[in-house]
């Protein structure tokens, strides 16, 4: 049975950056048909504590059973619902270069609920390209459009010195949520929701660990 997620306030950080994994892993037992999935079994493909899942699982309304567990279906259910992976919110992306372009043909991220309606650039070899049917306006278009769209979230991917000049344009424009791909450190009001994503931060730590391995084998 499947009853509706718990709110998401509150909920730590830690927990909610798993919450994906739990889902493409109950979605891929679905798929192959299991009906019952142990905080265990979700444990062993986490490669954490058991104790950690039943935790995290405690902050949806997901209720195991004895012995057999979770009921996948109803986890698949209530992860995407908590995820807000259900509901749709309409995007704008600014800067389709290499990293934009990349990202407008990602359709993943439609079925994670983010949906790009219309992306925006400087360079007029670049406008009017469409990249997976997503149109790329010029940046003076982002005004009228952003009130012709119902658009909540703001996707940067310009060079990091345009980065702050986006952003305030965004936020002049009624967007919620940024979402950062810039090494800039954009300066926004405090209502505004800001997530900074790299690559490299995440490169810089195998690298770091990888270069501290070497050294301890020498
Ligand atoms: N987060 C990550 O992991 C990651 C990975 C790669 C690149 N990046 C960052 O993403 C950004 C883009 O990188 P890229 O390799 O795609 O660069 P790029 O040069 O290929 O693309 C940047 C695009 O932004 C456009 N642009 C410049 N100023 C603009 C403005 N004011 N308004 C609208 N469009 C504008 C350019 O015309 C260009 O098309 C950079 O800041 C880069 O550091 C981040």
């Amino acid at each position: 049975m499947v009853q509706s997620s718990k709110k998401i306030q509150g909920v730590p950080e830690p927990t909610i950056r798993r919450m994906p994994s739990y889902l493409a892993f109950a979605e891929g037992l679905l798929r192959k048909g299991q009906q019952f999935v142990s905080s265990t079994q979700i444990a062993n493909y986490m490669n954490i504590d058991p104790t950690q899942v039943t935790k995290d699982l405690s902050y949806t309304t997901i209720v195991g059973k004895t012995r057999v567990g979770y009921e996948v279906k109803a986890l698949v259910d209530v992860l995407s619902e908590f995820l807000g992976f259900t509901i749709m919110d309409n995007a704008f992306l600014v800067g389709a270069g290499s990293l934009g372009s990349a990202l407008l043909h990602d359709s993943g991220l439609s079925h994670f609920g983010l949906n790009i309606v219309a992306a925006f650039d400087v360079n007029s070899s670049t406008i009017g390209k469409k990249f997976n049917d997503i149109e790329v306006f010029h940046i003076d278009q982002f005004r009228d459009l952003s009130q012709e769209m119902n658009v909540v979230m703001g996707i940067i991917t310009v060079p990091a010195e345009n980065a702050q000049t986006v952003a305030d344009l965004m936020v002049a424009w009624g967007i919620k949520a940024i979402w950062n791909f810039t090494p800039a450190r954009i300066k926004v009001p405090e209502d505004i929701i800001v997530q900074n994503t790299t690559l490299y931060s995440n490169l810089a730590i195998i690298f770091n660990k990888l270069h501290n391995d070497r050294k301890e084998v020498l």
